[in-house]
């Protein structure tokens, strides 16, 4: 059922919104304002009622709506108030979305894609503001409920004082307040005669002040102060408004309010949802991911495929591994994207980027429809990817493609020899068999998608793959999906931003441009992307940065407030909140011995029926792998004798995983021991305080060496440890025994001077020896 506002039922009636809601309510029908909403059926009675002669009034231009306000019916019940005004910014929200997407979009799901983003976007910018105008003195609730507004009114007449203070009417009487009004009564009659004309709608953004609004309508911002007091809303002209008192405020001038919606600048969906140009869509290469069940063949018919490719490019091209490669067809390019697997597929997808068109699931004729091969179909479904079969290893003896064929009826794929629509081609990828078919069939499906872009404009995308090169910085593959991408373009990818610095095609081939559909492997940027990552182009490297910079923060901020990762610091907290029975770790070591050792101590620890739960453990660097691993099982990484790579340090930074690396076995299991009993010790920091040179040694029968030394840099404390270096190789560490001066035990000694010491439990000290002083000092976490 169609529903229409009471103002724009009255609009086509060509009468005054107060009319309607007069006629309404000699039918029984309460509307709360001109914002409420009207059925189909009471339109209708309603339109009957004005069309009998007597009552029907052509509508006047120069409305007066003062006296409409003031004839605003009150509402007998508080609940249809709120029931109607909920209507309202329901309609208002559709009209809204009408407002935007009206032009033609890309494709249904695009469509579909862009007004849920909308809404999203709405949702947002509404609890912002919403927040705004919350913390407003209670203006914009008022006034969303009539009768409490006329409730208001009626106590500020009542002269009730206490509840009445905001009401200016009730401070001079009936008397002053009558002269008052016929004084404002004559300024407002003198101001409309000087006054510019109304604007006939008004753009408005939910939080403007009255201020801002008396300008859009050029009216004193005084007047609007006065209109909305007169409307029970108190507010002065620096006061943000809500979306409903700005609606009503424009309603009562006979203004058609419109809101504004504000883009986020920041969102990179946005890029994407442009409106398109249809007249500058061309044709594009389909993007088809290759998945299936392990061993079914995935790898091998990348491989076969991208030979074709190499085979293809010029004599001793050499096809570099890009994350992605087109295949030229008859003139007719198909792009692969070069991992396979869904992992990849859905990891992409779930970080926003929908970059294939076309999915082949393969499925080894001699094993058949294998778990693997299920969820490869289930999420090809799941992304709305048209599926094409390939089954593959038919020239194995053994192969029997009709038991495949039987086993995906029941996943809903029935091939088209059986009466179904999917495309089923049986291959071999280890001998090139039927491959020009599956590429033919390939192209039908994409022709029958209808797959375009406009190449035309600035490009926008997603990241296929990232890495980080040392010498040439980060390098990431892009997928163009709109537009065009060009060398020295601005560009912000995901949080990062660069300037493309060089541009290369699958075939190592430096290029200037590339059009949708296609993959290049670019470099320029500041930081390494993820991949699923989306790309758009901007105008100048300003806006790149400032974008990015913004969605970085934004990032960092959504993290901030969803991790809640565990750390050998709050471990013991989530063991008290019970939130964790095992504390899983992943170790790293030099050697597979220390691994064994260290995981074989630390599964031993026992802290109250706390479990110590080893998910990973590896020889080498701490690498990106064990962060995700350690990242998604909530886990703690313990390297031994191991560093973390820098992309690894990188991704613990930003995904909160504790990394600990230590060189001496037992001071993990004493860590994390200490950990889960809430015990952790705090963290030194070693400080050096001193340094003295030997000079004379004696040998001193029960006490052994004592060191004759001039402290050269610094003091030497009794109580500090000490290091003894000799030809710069530190040959002892321990404590002080003595420290004197001539004959006199001395707490401390202070650069210039000599000083007499021995060391505890040492006595091969040598002429020329350093001792250097050092004390642990306590760090913060
Ligand atoms: N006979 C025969 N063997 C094949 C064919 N395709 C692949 N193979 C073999 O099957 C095995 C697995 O192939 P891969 O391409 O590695 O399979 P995959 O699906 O990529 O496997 P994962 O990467 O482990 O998921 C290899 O030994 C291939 O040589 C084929 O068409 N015929």
């Amino acid at each position: 059922m169609s529903k229409k506002r009471v103002y724009e039922f009255a609009k086509e009636l060509n009468v005054e919104s107060k009319e309607v809601l007069k006629q309404a309510k000699d039918l029984g029908i309460e509307y709360a304002s001109h914002m409420s909403s009207m059925t189909d059926e009471d339109m209708k009675r309603v339109k009957q009622n004005l069309q009998q002669p007597t009552q029907a009034k052509p509508k006047q231009n120069a409305a007066p709506k003062k006296e409409e306000a003031k004839n605003k019916p009150q509402q007998s019940q508080k609940k249809q108030s709120n029931q109607n005004n909920q209507n309202q910014n329901q309609q208002q929200n559709n009209k809204n979305q009408k407002q935007t997407s009206s032009k033609p979009k890309k494709n249904n799901s695009s469509n579909n894609k862009q007004q849920t983003n909308k809404q999203q976007n709405n949702k947002k910018q509404n609890n912002k503001k919403q927040s705004k105008v919350e913390n407003k003195p209670k203006v914009a609730k008022r006034t969303t409920n009539e009768q409490e507004r006329a409730e208001m009114r009626k106590q500020s007449t009542s002269g009730r004082r206490n509840k009445g203070r905001r009401f200016r009417g009730t401070r001079g009487g009936p008397a002053g307040s009558k002269r008052r009004q016929g004084r404002s009564r004559n300024q407002e009659q003198q101001q409309r005669v000087s006054q510019k004309p109304l604007p006939e709608s008004v753009e408005y953004t939910e939080g403007m002040t009255i201020a801002e609004i008396a300008h859009k309508l050029h009216r004193e911002p005084a007047e609007l102060v006065k209109k909305l007091f007169m409307d029970g809303v108190v507010a002065t002209q620096n006061d943000s408004l809500s979306k409903d008192v700005i609606e009503v405020l424009l309603l009562n001038y006979d203004v058609e309010p419109i809101e504004k919606i504000e883009v986020d600048v920041a969102d990179l969906d946005t890029y994407f949802e442009q409106d398109v140009d249809e007249e500058s869509l061309v044709k594009r290469a389909p993007t088809v991911t290759i998945m299936g069940h392990v061993d079914h063949g995935k790898t091998t018919l990348l491989d076969t495929l991208r030979d074709a490719s190499v085979t293809q490019s010029e004599a001793g091209g050499i096809t570099q591994h890009i994350g992605a490669y087109q295949l030229d067809v008859e003139g007719e390019p198909i792009t692969f994207l070069d991992t396979p697997g869904h992992a990849a597929f859905t990891t992409m997808r779930a970080r926003g980027a929908d970059v294939t068109d076309i999915a082949i699931i393969v499925v080894a004729a001699d094993d058949g429809v294998m778990p693997q091969t299920v969820e490869a179909i289930n999420h090809a479904k799941a992304a709305d990817v048209p599926i094409i079969v390939a089954v593959n290893k038919v020239d194995k003896p053994e192969a029997n493609p009709d038991r495949v064929k039987q086993e995906l009826l029941e996943y809903e794929l029935v091939p088209e020899d059986w009466g179904g629509d999917t495309i089923f081609v049986e291959i071999s990828a280890l001998f090139n068999q039927n491959i020009e078919e599956l590429l033919e069939m390939i192209l039908l499906v994409a022709e029958v998608s209808d797959l375009k872009a406009d190449p035309t404009g600035l490009a926008v995308g997603s990241v296929l793959e990232a890495r980080l090169d040392r010498s040439k910085g980060p390098i990431a593959t892009l997928l163009v999906q709109n537009g065009t991408l060009r060398k020295g373009d601005s560009i912000v990818v995901g949080t990062t931003y660069g300037r493309i610095r060089t541009m290369v095609n699958d075939k190592a081939q430096q290029i200037q441009e590339a059009g949708p559909s296609t993959p290049v492997e670019i470099t320029g940027l500041n930081e390494t992307p993820k991949a699923g990552d989306q790309f758009v182009v901007f105008k100048d490297e300003k806006t790149a940065r400032q974008i990015a910079e913004t969605r970085s923060n934004e990032a960092v901020e959504e993290q901030r407030q969803s991790v809640n990762k565990v750390t050998l610091e709050n471990l013991f907290d989530s063991l008290e909140e019970g939130e964790l029975k095992e504390v899983n770790i992943i170790v790293k070591g030099d050697v597979q011995g220390s691994v064994e050792a260290l995981v074989g101590s630390l599964e031993k620890i026992e802290v109250d029926g706390v479990r110590i739960n080893v998910v990973h453990t590896g020889v080498g660097a701490i690498n990106e792998t064990d962060v995700t691993l350690a990242s998604a099982s909530h886990g703690i990484i313990i390297g031994f004798n191991v560093r973390p790579t820098p992309q690894a340090s990188e991704n613990a930074k930003s995904e909160h995983v504790d990394v600990r690396t230590y060189r001496v076995i037992y001071d993990a299991i004493d860590e994390l021991e200490a950990a889960m009993k809430g015990m952790l010790d705090p963290e030194y920091e070693e400080q050096v305080t001193g340094q003295a040179t030997v000079r004379e040694t004696y040998s001193v029968s029960r006490v052994g060496t004592i060191a004759g030394a001039l402290v050269n840099n610094g003091v030497i404390k009794r109580t500090s440890s000490i290091r003894l270096i000799r030809n710069g190789i530190v040959v002892h560490e321990g404590e002080l025994g003595s420290l004197r001066r001539f004959d006199d035990d001395v707490r401390e000694v202070q650069n210039g001077y000599e000083c007499g010491f021995t060391i505890e439990n040492y006595n091969d000290i040598k002429i020329d020896d350093v001792i250097e002083a050092y004390e642990m000092v306590e760090i913060e976490r």
